[in-house]
């Protein structure tokens, strides 16, 4: 049997973990895991969270986020209890043009915004079928599964990959997410904090998930299907400040309001129903930097397979990575076992 241990027990450690083939022993260790006391030390816990088709992004990388997609409709489809919902999303762009929207045609319901259905200012925008996820039900739900079917979860917190030697793995997954950075024997500084202040309002009617993309700006409005709607946000790359801040969270309900007046009638806090603030950071690969990272290399004498950098984008992507580290597992087992036949 082939012993893995996946770094990271976040989505996308989890996410792998669920895909790989049965016959595998399979161990997730982390500083963090499902279930711990609320931590902005790791980012799934804080996503939005949603599919988005991420903008910028090459054929390789489109893939893995429709494949994404497609893993995460089954769950919608044949486990509603992982929190997993479909959603209609309107998007609405001021920037770029409709040939950049590389999804177009090919998630459900596509289809592009009439000039009536959008702000007059705006260039151009698309309404598709997609999903909303809400972590704390998804992450606690996705480890009970998970160790239900064999898979071990320890509490580890490493300063190497070789520090996990010892548990005498076939192959060792690393999906530490911003842990690449600092880890000695992957340094992966191209990796950076991306710091998202959102909010929090309570809407007992709304039930859509809503996007305006501008060249400085964005916000989001994407609803939770239970009353809340997560509202975006402001982006700041680099930092890993997870504070939020008056001027920013008074901005972001403005802004929501100048876009979605049927929804955000009024811009006071209280009248608007605010709830908390959703101030945290995730872990970016930037396309000028690599992307998104999925490849085997060997280190200190370890087969490792590399799992991160996915922007704004670890549920987007999960099942794409998820089944991309599968189908390498698979040919890592088949070249080993043909080496050993041969020995
Ligand atoms: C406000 C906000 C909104 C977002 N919205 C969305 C969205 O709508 N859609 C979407 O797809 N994504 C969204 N994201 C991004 C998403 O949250 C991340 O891409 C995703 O959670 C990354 O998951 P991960 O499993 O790779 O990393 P993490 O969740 O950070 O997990 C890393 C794991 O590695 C462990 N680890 C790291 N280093 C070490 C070490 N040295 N030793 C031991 N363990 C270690 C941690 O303890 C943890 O278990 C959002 C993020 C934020 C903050």
């Amino acid at each position: 049997m082939t012993k893995i241990t996946i770094l990271g027990a976040g989505v996308t450690g989890m996410t792998i973990a669920s895909q790989l083939p049965k016959d595998c022993e399979i161990t997730i260790v982390g500083q963090h895991l499902p279930g711990d006391a609320p931590s902005k030390d790791w980012a799934s816990p804080w996503a939005a969270a949603v599919w988005l088709g991420t903008h910028d992004t090459n054929e390789y990388e489109q893939k893995l986020q429709l494949d994404g997609l497609a893993g995460l409709r089954q769950l919608a489809e044949r486990h509603p209890e992982s929190s997993v919902r479909k959603i209609r999303m309107r998007e609405i762009m001021d920037t770029g043009s409709p040939d950049q929207v590389w999804y177009q045609g090919k998630v459900p319901g596509f289809r592009w915004l009439s000039k009536g259905e959008m702000p007059e200012a705006s260039k151009y925008g698309m309404t598709y079928e997609t999903v909303v996820i809400t972590p704390p039900v998804f992450l606690p739900w996705m480890r009970d599964r998970l160790e239900q079917r064999g898979v071990q979860f320890k509490r580890v917190c490493v300063g190497s990959l070789k520090e996990l030697e010892g548990l005498g793995h076939d192959i060792l997954i690393n999906a530490a997410g911003l842990g690449v950075r600092t880890l000695a024997d992957v340094k992966d500084s191209k990796v950076q904090p991306v710091r998202l202040q959102s909010a929090i309002f309570k809407h007992p009617t709304y039930r859509e998930g809503y996007v305006r993309r501008g060249d400085n700006y964005y916000t989001t409005a994407f609803s939770h299907l239970d009353g809340e709607v997560y509202v975006g946000g402001v982006i700041e790359p680099g930092s890993d400040d997870v504070n939020a801040y008056d001027d920013k969270r008074q901005m972001i309900l403005d802004r929501a309001h100048e876009n979605q007046p049927d929804v955000f009638p009024s811009t006071d806090l209280k009248k608007a129903g605010f709830v908390r603030d959703h101030a945290s950071w995730y872990p970016a690969r930037f396309r000028k930097d690599g992307g998104v990272r999925v490849e085997a290399e060997t280190v200190g004498g370890q087969k490792v397979i590399h799992a991160y950098g996915q922007h704004a984008g670890g549920y987007t992507f999960s099942y794409g990575i998820a089944w991309e580290v599968a189908r390498i597992v698979q040919s890592t087992i088949a070249d080993t076992r043909s080496l050993q036949a041969r020995l």
